[in-house]
């Protein structure tokens, strides 16, 4: 199917779902069409992907630094006010809409990070089913390590929902882990289900018919947490990209104190004013967190740690090895311990090996073999 085809088909399926009122006995009908609007979606991304080639997903844009953070927003809320308020780089910022046409790259350096900043063009609603730039920005958008959402504080609350459509329906999953669901893919022998723990969703007939409409036909699934028929549908496409957000609410020199009291209630919130700086500490502060990054300090034997120039390890990657592996690609096997001093330290220092789990600002002393 063309994109513009499959584009008005989900249209269709999406209003007949808001048209169906949620209740035991549509249950199954709602999955059903959950089901067909996953396929579609996957039928549209591959047909950007393929027609544009691999950098027709997003925009061409290296990756630098130790983490890269998107600006996501509708027009003119301020996303390149606020680029370039946080890096060097200068990003052209007006008061009409669309005056960003592509991605602009700045660097930030926090807590001895360098942070790639992505100030991208807006996008509007649609944007996933291939409005405007929106599915170039939604594809840059997965490539992020934390995605930074950028709402007007005047009116945040309908452009969140609606941000939050569009990159759901790219397969981005914002501030969700994924679910507890075991699938094995097999090539004989139907669909097996089992649950580890009570269902209150999705029962054998769910999960058949669901992977009936995805073409999923030989499958095992173990339900391992009570869990939705979304997340049974993601859990099955597999395709799917897990990450932090942290909602900007720009412009708060445009609404009252009352209102603003209101906002700061709900989390991965941040109040901010671009323009003027308001509370910019607090908004990289929440970035820093979400980006879940360990600094860690090199001792060289006999000399203080190096706090100028932290090695800098991602979520999930903190081992010794992974600190080696960031020095120099031998340094690894070149390993005969290391000694730790910090939080992940039994006592200081401790002499550890290569799956020797780090904690943020740990020191590090690498003995090498002889
Ligand atoms: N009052 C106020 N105006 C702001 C603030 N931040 C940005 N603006 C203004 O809002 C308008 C739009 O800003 P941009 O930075 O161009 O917004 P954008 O989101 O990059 O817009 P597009 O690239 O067109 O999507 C400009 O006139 C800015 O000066 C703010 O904190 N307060
Ligand atoms: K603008
Ligand atoms: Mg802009």
């Amino acid at each position: 199917m063309e994109s513009t085809a499959i584009a008005a088909k989900i249209a269709e399926i999406e209003a007949e779902m808001a048209k169906t009122q949620k209740n035991k006995a549509t249950e199954g009908h709602l999955g059903l069409l959950k089901a067909k609007l996953a396929k579609l979606r996957r039928e549209l991304i591959d047909a950007t992907t393929k027609k544009s080639g691999p950098a027709g997903d997003g925009f061409d844009v290296t990756k630098a630094g130790d983490a890269r953070v998107g600006l996501i927003g509708f027009p003119s809320v301020g996303k390149s006010t606020l680029l370039s308020t946080l890096t060097e780089t200068e990003s052209e910022a007006a008061d009409y809409e669309f005056t960003t046409l592509t991605a602009i790259p700045g660097t930030l350096v926090y807590n001895g990070a360098r942070i790639q900043i992505l100030d991208l063009p807006g996008i509007i609603e649609g944007a996933k089913d291939g409005k405007g730039r929106g599915r170039q920005v939604i594809g840059t958008a997965r490539t992020c390590d934390v995605i930074l959402i950028v709402l007007d504080a005047a009116k945040p609350l309908p452009m969140k929902k609606k941000i939050e459509h569009e990159l759901e329906g790219f397969g981005i999953r914002l501030n969700k882990r994924p679910p507890n669901i075991v699938v094995t893919k097999k090539d004989k022998g139907g669909v097996g289900y089992t649950a580890t723990c009570d269902q209150t969703f999705i029962n054998t007939d769910v999960v058949k018919s669901v992977c009936r409409e995805l073409k999923v036909n030989n499958v095992d699934i173990v339900a391992r947490e009570d869990c939705t028929v979304d997340q049974l549908i993601d859990a099955i496409e597999g395709n799917r990209a897990y990450i932090p957000a942290v909602y900007a609410l720009n412009k708060i020199d445009q609404i009252t104190i009352e209102e603003l009291d209101l906002m700061d209630e709900l989390p991965s919130w941040v109040p901010i004013c671009a323009s003027h700086r308001w509370n910019l500490d607090e908004l990289l502060e929440l970035i820093w967190k979400k980006l879940d990054m360990t600094r860690c300090y090199t001792k060289p034997h006999g000399k203080a740690p190096d706090y100028e120039d932290p090695v800098i390890l991602k979520h999930g990657k903190r081992t010794i090895e992974d600190f080696c592996d960031h020095i120099h690609k031998a340094m690894a096997s070149e390993l005969k311990y290391a000694l730790v001093w910090g939080a992940s330290a039994k006592h200081q220092p401790q002499r550890v090996g290569k799956e020797h789990i780090l904690a943020d600002e740990d020191i590090v002393q690498i003995v090498k073999r002889s």
